[in-house]
């Protein structure tokens, strides 16, 4: 069986959602987004290793969480994370233990499926790393500083890129390795793993995979958890 760690960065401080409290320890009927994301993952064959990403004043917060939830075969651990989300992966990406895929899940994408991820599982073990995403629904274009559009590439090859964004450890640790000697920042995992010229593959999941990022995100979210619950 293949083994797994899953890293969930939840050090974000949620800016572009104007809350107090960071988006990860928001309430969702009766239980946070951090835990409603992890739940999604503990039935995962293999799945050995869980690492949560926190501020460091939410690190008590995510241990008490993390805790409560963790069955005896999985080991659990919370860590303070960095600046940026890849800061946080990277701090978290040290203490993985020997495994054979790393997942990376954004704490506030709380709808994943268990099928998806397991699809995206097999293809990265395949293939060396694979996310999830959906084709663009809306016609994407490119703009100058002056808000001037450039270019309206074809939607045929456009897909939004979501998480779990799995790799075979040690891609995944090279790809990181590189990118802070090369002082490259980029907004999701594959783009360090892409870098390399290794292959990512994308894997069809669905829209409700969404992340929490605005107020109107966090409405749907407390909706659908309510329709489900
Ligand atoms: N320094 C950071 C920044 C982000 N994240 C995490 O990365 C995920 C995706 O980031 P995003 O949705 O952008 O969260 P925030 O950075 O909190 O939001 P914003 O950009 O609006 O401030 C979130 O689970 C967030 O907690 C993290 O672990 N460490
Ligand atoms: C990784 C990600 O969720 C893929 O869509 C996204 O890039 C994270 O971006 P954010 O700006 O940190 O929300």
């Amino acid at each position: 069986m293949t083994t797994k760690a899953l890293i969930i960065p939840a050090a974000g401080v949620g800016s572009r959602m104007q809350k107090n409290t960071p988006k990860p320890f928001l309430q969702l009927e009766n239980c946070t987004i951090l835990e409603q994301t992890i739940r999604c993952f503990l039935p995962l064959d293999g799945l050995q290793q869980i690492f949560v990403a926190t501020s460091e004043s939410f690190l008590e917060k995510a241990e008490s969480i993390l805790g409560k939830m963790l069955p005896p075969q999985i080991n659990g651990r919370c860590l303070v994370g960095g600046k940026t989300r890849q800061e946080s992966i990277y701090n978290a990406l040290q203490k993985v233990s020997e495994t054979d895929l790393v997942i990376v899940h954004d704490a506030v994408r709380p709808f994943v499926k268990l099928q998806h991820i397991q699809k995206c599982c097999d293809t990265a073990e395949e293939y060396g790393g694979a996310v999830l995403g959906v084709p663009a629904k809306d016609t994407i274009k490119r703009i100058d500083d002056q808000q001037q559009i450039k270019e309206t590439p074809s939607r045929k090859f456009l897909w939004q890129t979501q998480t779990p964004q799995i790799f075979q450890k040690a891609l995944l640790v090279q790809a990181y390795n590189q990118a802070i000697q090369d002082d490259f920042v980029g907004t999701d995992d594959a783009s360090l793993v892409e870098r390399l010229g290794a292959t990512v593959k994308m894997v069809k999941g669905d829209r409700s995979n969404f992340k929490i990022t605005y107020p109107l995100d966090l409405q749907l979210a407390k909706l659908l958890i309510k329709k489900d619950g």
